[in-house]
Formats: C-alpha cells, structure tokens, sequence
C-alpha cells in the first residue's frame, strides 16, 4: 500500500485524480487510515549568486476561459525536466476545478510546473533603532541585490560572514525601499488573485526577520495608499464579482470539501449582556490597532461572467505550535449591520467583554486546534489528490463584500494582538494564514454540487525568525523565539528535502533512461529522503501547496539598516533555497512518513500566560489592565468531522483494500516501464539518425576537400601547359614597378590563401613545385593577375588564331570544348574580342575586364568562383588533365617539340601522338579514385587535329 503511494505521487496530480475517480468511497477511507503523507519531490530553480536569472514575468495573465483537455501521459524522462531550464516565463493555463467531474479533469502538463517565486522587498529607514545608516544591502537591479557585511574585514563569528564579505542574491524581483503598496500588490499578488478567481490555488508568505516589514505589506500601515497586499486582495475580488454573488447555498469544509451550508445561525453574540456594562470593552483599547479602511484598490479582473461566486475567510494562527483559530468567537457577520455604513459587521464576544477592575484579571480561554490529514473523501470531489492537512474545526466565514472581510480581518488580528503580541511590543510573535476561498459555480449548474470550483489564496504573516542572543528573551518569549525558529528552520528543511529529492529523481530517471537500463521504482524511492513536513504545525498546513498543484510566492522582507546581518543573510539563503522548489509536483515519490510521535501532544498542556494590556492611545490617560490568556490543547478527536479516524477496521476490507492498492501499483508499475521502453526507443532511435547524419557529412566533406584540392592541381598543370605552350606568357610590358606588383599579388594571394585552408594546400603545392627551380617559378598566376587591379597591366600573348583544342576523351564534356575553346582563343587573342552572350564565357567564368571589376574581387569567395571558372574556361572538369589550342599541325608539333617529355596521344583515328607526362605527382588519392571511377579521367594529354 505504501509503495502505491509512493508511485501515485510520481503521476501528474490531476492524473492521480482520475485514477482517485475510479476509487470506491469506502477505500478511500480504508486508505486514509493507512495512507502515508505524502513527500514531494520537487524540481527547482537554482539560485546562484555570481548571475542573475529572470524568472519572473511580472503580472501573468490567465486566460479566463476553462478548457479542459485530455493529454495522453509523457515519458517520465520528459516530464522531469528541470524549470530552471524552462525558465522561461509563460503564464500557466488555467486549470479549473471541476469537483466530481473527473472526467474532465485537466492533466498537468510538465510547463504547469513551477518554482517559488521570491520577490525581495527593502524597507525604507525609518530610523527606529537601526544601528546602521548605511544599508548593507544595495539593489544592483530588478533581480538582484548585492549584501554587503557591514564588519568589513573584521573577523566575524559567523561563517557566512566572514568568508562571503560580498554577496549577490538573486529574486524574481526585487522591490526598493521607495516601491508602493499598488505597485507590489500588482506585481507579485494580483496574478495570484486573478489565479483564484479562476480555480488555482495559490499561497503567499512573508518572511523576514522581526520588524523587517512582513505585517505591513501583508496588511499595510495606517496611512493613505499604504493598504496591504491583503486589503487589496478582498477589493479586487470583489470589484471583480460583483454582480455575481452566489446564494451560498453550499459551504467549503476542510481544504476542498463543499457541503450545504450551516441552517444553524452563529451563536448569539453574548457581547450585549456586556455592553450594558459601563465599563469599557476590550475592543476599545484595541480601537487604534485596526486596520485601514479608508483605502479601497479599484483594479478588476475579467471573470467568466457566466460563474456565481461566494467568498469565505478563514483566519488561524499557529502561536508556539498550537493551531488557534483568530475568528472562533466572531458572531455572525452578516446578522448585524453598523448604523453608519449599512454594511454587516461582526463582532467578537472576546472584545466585547468588559474589562474587569484591575485586581481582577480578565480571563479569555481559547482552545488550540488539531491538524489533521485530509480525508480521501475531499479527493473524490475535486480534482485534487487529498495528500493536505488541515486546520480541524477552523471556522470558514462567508463575507459579501470587501468591506466586511476587512471588518472580520480587523476583528481576527485584535484577537491575534490580545493573545500574541501586546506583551512583545506589537511583534508579531505567531505564524498567521489568512484564507480567501472562493467557490465558483457555473449558474445553470448551480444546484449541482458537484459542479462547484472550490480555489484558495493563503497569505501568510510569518513570525519573525529571529536570534536569542539579539533579543536577549527568555521565559515565555525564549519559548515564543524556539517555537518561531524552530518551525522555521523546518520549513527551511522540507524545502532543502524537496529540492535534493527532485535532483536525486531526475538523475535516477536520466541515468536509468541513458544507461539502457530498466528503472527500478523502488531504487528510485531508496534514494528519496522523507520531506519533515510534520515536524511543524506552520508546514503541516502549508503542505498541500507544496505537494498540490497552484503557485507558490514568498516575499522576502529585509530590513538593511537593522543589526541582524548575519539573520538577514539566513533570510537570503533561505530565498535562494525556495526558489529551486517546485510547487506542481508529479514526479513526486514520497518514502512513508513515520507517523507522528504522541511526543508532542503528550509533552503540551493548557497554558496560561498574563498579558497586560494598556488603557487608552496616544494622548490619552493610560492605565493598565491584564488578561489571563489561557490556551487549551487540542483533542485529537476533535473538530475531526470525519470522524471515523476511530472506526473498527474490518480485517476483510482492509485486505481487500490492500489488494486493490497492489493492483493499482503493478499497473502504475507497468505504466512506467511502458513510458521508460518508449523512452528508450526514442534515444536509441535519435542516437542511430545522429550516426547516420554524422556519416554522411564526413563522406560529403571529404568528397568536397578532394574536389577542392584536384581542381587547384588541375589547374597548376593547364596553366604550366599553357606557358609551356606559349599561349600564356610571361607579361614583358609592364610597369617600371611591375616586378614588386607581381610580388605584391604572390603576397596577396598568400594572404587570401590563409583564409581558405583548402586553397592554401593547393598554393603550397604551387610553391614546392616552383622552388625546384622551373624558371616558372616567379611567374604570376592568372589568379594573382586577377585579384590586383595593378595586373591588369599584364597583357596576354598573342596566338595565331584557329585553335585547337586539346580535349579529354570524355563524351559528357564534348559540350564544354567549344566554349572553353572561345574561352581561351578569346583570351589569347590581341586584342580581346567582345563576347555575347551566348558564345562567350558568362561574366562570372571570364577573366576580368577592368580594375573596377578586379577590385572587387578581392575575397577569398570570388577568388574560388574564379578558380571554377578558369578551368571551365580551360575546358576542364575535373575530370580533364589539360586543355591546349593548337592552331595548326605545324604549330602543333613545334608546340610538342618545346615541351619536354610530351607525349602525343593520338585519338581513334589518329596519327599523332603527344604524351605529357603528368607534373602532378600528389595527387590524393581519393581524388584519384573518384574520377577513376566515374571513368573519365586519361592522365594524359591528347592534342586533337585541327
Ligand atoms: N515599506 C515600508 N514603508 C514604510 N514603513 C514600513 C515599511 N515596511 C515596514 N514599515 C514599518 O516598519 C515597522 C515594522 O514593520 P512590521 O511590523 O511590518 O514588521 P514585521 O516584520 O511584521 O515585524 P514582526 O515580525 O515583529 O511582526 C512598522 O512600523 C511598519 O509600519
């Protein structure tokens, strides 16, 4: 059974959905009984310090419409890419939830996935205590910052500082000192609202040392245009509902349960029979601690108008590891309405209880909640696999307008203040969620409870993390501070977990896929640590975002100016670290989580704590007044609406049940060799192409590289014959200077020859063959002539007209004879005959005409397009030796007598016979094999009758 957990969690979540959709009701109880709570394993980003990465994109855009598809699974190998590749920004799609309607549920797709975001906000010096003037952090841009450690060079305690004096942490935005609440709202948390109003879960926490800002961005500061990022969180929802309220006829319960809604009213405020009393209430030495009002963001979002919508808050807090729920002693919030504005205002019976003389204490009992794992039962009604744990008996209230979120946020951060904070200087000594769950429904199928979209937004206050030695606590803070550091250190390791897990499976998968080898699940499971989300309450009710689908965000509040550098680089550290998770997790394969000892339950009990409270504000008289605060434990049983945790297990059931588990594995098993073998045979398939491809570009190279070098051979010996032959001399009337020009072409050429290794063999061959002593050896090379325009003073010798041509026995180049025939007649001929068109070379195979035309010609491209066509003006292909015009008979043999060692090679009918023996002795040998087999090359030269 545990291992089909495990497996099931390396599925895409909405495809564990479907699978849970087949599920019986009954197993799913049997199987919350002994499922284990899941581990994710999660991909991430890497965050270095050297470079700064842009993951973020800003405000995303989601696209409103719901579509559902049906996405046939991937190969495992593919779906663990890493996100810090894909990095790319792109807005998720939107993937509605659709409860009981499995059917239609969405798959996951691997770019849904994605890291934390953490966007760094800097608070402004407000000189309240900080010891230092001088910031020792300074953003370097929208994503970076740069820390320095104030102590400098002075040897500190801490290793971060004392071998990382400078460091530059990256974000995926950072928010100066001088940003404005709209503009953070809008940048980090109204994508996430526009997410929730489509369906997507999304969570949001604070983090930073104490006094660092994380409450005054969450809730915002007493002055115009300072409200926070909750306040204009509620204003947008509901400018962008209204008009779309629903009849609240169903409730959300636990994470994504709907059940119909509660006949039964909240209890009676018992606050009246108090308020008869003179004396003053609690909630008026509170008064100047609310929230502001005043403020209200008018930004709206598109909805499907076609959806109704309800809105419910819930507002817990978890205070030295106990769970309290901040609106447990609200009334009714829509059962009264304040005289002034008409808008429904709840009231708290804490509040409102008059505070006693001050001899008396006031005593306020509270009871802390249990956390409980999901039950199964709230998987088969959406389309989320139940892996969450949530707050048992939180108290979901339902609110019709900003105004009255706001009322009952106010109401739940005075209780928050009462029990927490007004003994530690308004610190913020507990973890608060604020939850904003939005139920959607389509209006024809409003009836339908299956149809309802149950998404939530969770925005977190943590406490500040901070040293003992700075606060120089002890008592009931140092217990506060252990509490705070503690539950945060474990966040700290659950993302440490997450991100080593993710690394271990996507090298398990890669090297399984690469090694040819079959993947072994349970290999991969050995190598995967245990996620400690149960060692906090903060984690255990933030897991189902880290495990579930829907982004995650974490705000960084940093304050420069405070002492605690060493605290702040931990804050740093822990960004960088959450930003390499990755919240959508389907490749997750969670190892069981041992369960939980009765350690901690067994070791807590009631706990009473004194606070005193100040009467009056600012001006006024002040007296004090003290509460008894006393903070009940949890029952393990309670609040658990389930409640069949207890039930009798029927030993047949549970086989049964196990056996159906096994069954689901081996499938799930089967599955994934099946995604493995395909995945296989897609790389051996690639790797076989790639070879191939490689094979063919190397012949195609050498077949070109020979091409190359026969050509410029080739064209070595007809020019050689040429001079030889007399039809190509030595310029005589040239230029005083003409000596250095030529000197200056050979440099030229040299130097263009650099540039194309292939035509640098072929020159290098032309020098060896000129440094053993021809008299040739300095004669200018018609190339050279071509690429100086100072050449174009070299004139070509005249030759008696009626040429020859001195023609390979070659069928297929019988074509090219005539015109490398007028080629080379029109070379020779004083002076150059104008060519047409037709006969005549076109412009590219010719030689140049004017010094415009050569100076153009000074690149190494032109300068093998030339090379081509000299030897087809030779008449040459590759396949022919030389070609030579021979204008007559006599001409002819006075030609043969002057070349040594020629040869004539008489043709079918001939008579006469020249043969010159090829000059050409390194001819490679693949090019020799080439144009043999093709059976066109004679290494001989046949000077035909004229
Ligand atoms: N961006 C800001 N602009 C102006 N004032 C700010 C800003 N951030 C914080 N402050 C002020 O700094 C002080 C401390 O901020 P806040 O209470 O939000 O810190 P905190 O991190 O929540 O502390 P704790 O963890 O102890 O609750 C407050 O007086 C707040 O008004």
């Amino acid at each position: 059974m545990m291992d089909y957990n495990v497996l099931n969690l390396c599925l895409p979540k909405a495809e564990r959905v479907n699978r849970m959709a087949s599920k019986p009701r009954a197993a799913t109880r049997a199987s919350n009984r002994t499922k284990v709570q899941a581990e994710p394993v999660a991909s991430g980003t890497r965050v270095t310090r050297a470079a700064a990465k842009s993951k973020d994109t800003g405000m995303k855009t989601t696209a409103l419409a719901s579509t559902t598809k049906t996405t046939s699974r991937k190969p495992f190998v593919s779906r663990d890419n890493s996100p810090e590749l894909k990095q790319a920004e792109k807005s998720a799609p939107v993937k509605p939830k659709v409860l009981k309607a499995q059917a239609s549920v969405s798959v996951v797709d691997d770019n849904d996935r994605e890291p934390v975001k953490a966007y760094l906000r800097i608070r402004p010096n407000l000189n309240d205590g900080g010891s230092t003037s001088k910031p020792y952090l300074e953003p370097i841009s929208d994503l970076a910052v740069r820390m320095v450690d104030p102590s400098g060079s002075v040897p500190s305690s801490s290793r971060l500082s004392a071998f990382n004096p400078s460091s530059i942490y990256t974000f995926s935005h950072v928010f100066p000192p001088d940003s404005t609440q709209p503009d953070f709202f809008a940048k980090t948390t109204l994508p996430l609202v526009q997410d929730v109003l489509n369906g997507q879960d999304a969570l949001l926490f604070a983090y930073g040392v104490t006094n660092s800002g994380k409450t005054y961005t969450i809730q915002g500061g007493g002055h115009e245009g300072s409200a926070g990022i909750l306040p204009r969180s509620l204003d947008v929802i509901f400018n962008s509902i209204e008009g779309l309220h629903g009849d609240g006829r169903y409730q959300p319960v636990r994470l994504q349960g709907i059940e119909l809604a509660d006949e039964t009213p909240y209890p009676l405020d018992p606050s009246s029979q108090y308020r008869a009393s003179t004396l003053p209430a609690l909630a008026d030495i509170l008064e100047n601690l609310s929230l502001s009002e005043s403020e209200i963001d008018s930004t709206t979002l598109k909805l499907d108008r076609n959806h109704e919508y309800t809105v419910w808050i819930s507002y817990a807090e978890v205070y030295n590891e106990k769970a309290y729920d901040l609106l447990a002693s609200v009334d009714d919030p829509s059962a009264r309405s304040s005289p002034a504005s008409g808008i429904p205002r709840p009231t708290s019976t804490y509040l409102q209880q008059p505070i006693p003389s001050q001899s008396n204490p006031l005593q306020l009992t509270r009871k802390a909640l249990a956390v409980k794992p999901c039950p199964a039962a709230d998987a088969d009604s959406s389309d989320s696999h139940s892996t969450g744990r949530y707050v048992a008996g939180l108290r979901q209230l339902r609110v019709h307008s900003a105004a009255q979120a706001k009322e009952l946020l106010r109401l739940g951060q005075l209780h928050r203040t009462v029990f927490g904070t007004l003994a530690n200087s308004q610190s913020s000594r507990s973890h608060a969620f604020v939850t904003i769950k939005v139920l959607r429904v389509h209006r024809g199928e409003r009836n339908d409870p299956s149809s309802i979209q149950t998404s939530r937004l969770t925005l977190v206050d943590l406490a500040g993390s901070e040293r003992t030695k700075h606060t120089q606590t002890s008592g009931d803070r140092l217990r506060e501070a252990g509490n705070i550091n503690n539950s945060l250190m474990v966040l700290g390791q659950c993302m440490e977990t997450m991100r080593s897990n993710q690394r271990v499976l996507a090298r398990s998968l890669g090297g399984g896929v690469n090694a040819g080898s079959r993947l072994d699940t349970r290999d991969v499971k050995k190598g995967l640590a245990v996620v400690p989300f149960r060692h906090s309450k903060l984690t255990e009710i933030l897991m189902d975002y880290f495990v579930g689908e829907g982004r995650v965000a974490m705000i960084v509040n940093i304050n420069p100016y405070d002492t605690g550098y060493d605290e702040n680089s931990h804050v740093m550290r822990f960004a960088a670290l959450a930003r390499e998770v990755c919240t959508t997790a389907p490749t997750a394969i969670p190892r069981p989580v041992p369960k939980a000892s009765g350690k901690a339950k067994a070791v807590s009990a009631s706990h009473t704590r004194q606070v005193t409270l100040s009467l009056g504000g600012p001006g006024r008289k002040v007296s004090e007044t003290h509460l008894e605060v006393l903070e009940e434990d949890e029952e393990p049983g309670e609040g658990d609406e389930d409640g069949d945790d207890n039930e009798p297990i029927n030993p047949l059931v549970n086989a049964l049940f196990d056996e159906i588990e096994m069954l689901r594995m081996q499938v799930f098993e089967a599955e994934m060799r099946a995604a493995v073998i395909e995945a296989e045979t897609r790389e051996e398939v690639m790797q076989e192409m790639e070879a191939r491809m490689r094979n063919v570009e190397k012949m195609y190279t050498r077949r070109l590289m020979a091409e190359v070098q026969q050509n410029e051979m080739k064209m070595d010996e007809k020019l050689d014959m040429l001079q030889n032959s007399g039809l190509l001399a030595k310029p005589k009337s040239v230029d005083s200077d003409s000596e250095d020009d030529e000197d200056d072409v050979l440099e030229s050429i040299d130097e263009e020859s650099e540039v194309n290794l292939s035509l640098q063999s072929s020159y290098s061959q032309h020098d060896e063959d000129e440094e053993s002593g021809s008299e040739l050896s300095r004669s200018p090379s018609p190339l050279a002539g071509k690429s100086k325009p100072k050449m174009s003073s070299i004139k070509p010798v005249p030759v008696p007209r009626s040429p020859e041509v001195i023609e390979s026995d070659t069928e297929s180049e019988t074509e090219t004879e005539a015109e490398g025939s007028d080629e080379i007649e029109e070379w020779s001929s004083p002076p150059p005959a104008p060519k047409t068109a037709k006969a005549g070379p076109s412009k590219k195979n010719r030689l140049p005409e004017s010094d415009n035309e050569i100076e153009d010609s000074d690149d190494v491209e032109e300068l093998e397009d030339e090379l081509d066509a000299l030897t087809l003006a030779a008449g040459g292909s590759k396949d022919r030796d030389a070609i030579a015009v021979i204008p007559n008979k006599e001409a002819r043999q006075k030609a043969v007598a002057s070349i040594p060692n020629l040869e004539y090679v008489p043709r079918v009918g001939e008579v006469e016979v020249v043969v010159k023996p090829k000059r050409q002795s390194k001819k490679p040998k693949a090019a020799a094999k080439d144009v043999n087999e093709e059976g066109t090359l004679r290494r001989s030269t046949r000077i035909s009758r004229s």
